[in-house]
């Protein structure tokens, strides 16, 4: 396919810069323990310094892929598919999304938030960075608000982006994975004394698993 025809199907969401699939076990927040097909699309310029999936970053070293050869091929694995990045919403889901759809299967996606809210979605895991906000719109439909805590510092954001989300939104506290040992004594204690919020664990890296 030409260069030109490629940009206009992924501008269209018909094509999507595609870093890595695998089916696996949903590792955090919410649908934690839930086996699920994770769909890695590349891109992100949020700039997380502790991200851990930065080989994503660059959309540039991601085939572009048509999405309705990665729909046909994630609906043979699971019933429920989270879409996540990179972060995914750099690209317009609404074809993915609505081709996911046809075929009946539970979509959920991993967001910063930081980028128009496009899609049709079962889930929204919202994931505020300090250095790209959300969106309003994201803030009204997310389902669950996942905080990561590097610092003490995070637990004043936590609390000024829990007041952003809707009031059924379920708030989690997630340890960044290299603070770990020093945080996870301080989020438990936090949980404790403000029980609206809940704690997430990145539970696949403690299983080994993707
Ligand atoms: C890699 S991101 C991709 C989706 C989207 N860009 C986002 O940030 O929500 C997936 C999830 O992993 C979290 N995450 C990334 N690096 C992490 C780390 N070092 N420790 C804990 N959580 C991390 C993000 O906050 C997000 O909830
Ligand atoms: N098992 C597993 N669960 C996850 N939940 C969110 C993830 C992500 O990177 O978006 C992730 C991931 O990479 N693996
Ligand atoms: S927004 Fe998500 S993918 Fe982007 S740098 Fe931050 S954690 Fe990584
Ligand atoms: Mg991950």
């Amino acid at each position: 396919m030409e260069k030109e025809a490629i940009l206009a199907k992924v501008n269209a969401g018909e094509m999507l810069p595609l870093m890595e699939e695998f089916y696996t076990i949903q590792g955090e927040g919410f649908h934690k323990g839930t086996a699920a097909y994770f769909i890695r699309i590349g891109g992100c310029d949020v700039g997380c310094h502790w991200c851990d999936v930065k080989e994503s970053w660059n959309a540039d070293t991601h085939p572009p892929t048509e999405v309705r050869s990665i729909v046909e091929n994630a609906a043979k694995y699971s019933d429920t598919i989270v879409i996540t990045g990179g972060e995914p919403l750099t690209w317009d889901m609404t074809f993915i999304t609505s081709e996911l759809k046809k075929k009946g299967l539970k979509i959920h996606i991993e967001t910063s938030g930081a980028y128009k809210l496009t899609g049709d979605w079962d889930w929204i895991c919202l994931s505020p960075k300090k250095m790209k906000l959300p969106t309003e719109e994201v803030y009204k439909k997310a389902h669950e608000l996942k905080v990561i805590v590097y610092n003490l510092h995070d637990f004043k954001f936590a609390e000024e982006q829990a007041e952003k989300v809707n009031k059924d939104c379920i708030l989690y506290l997630q340890p960044e994975w290299s603070k770990r040992d020093k945080m996870i004594p301080e989020i438990v204690d936090y949980v404790m004394k403000n029980p609206k919020w809940k704690v997430s664990l990145q539970t696949h890296k403690y299983l080994n698993i993707p």
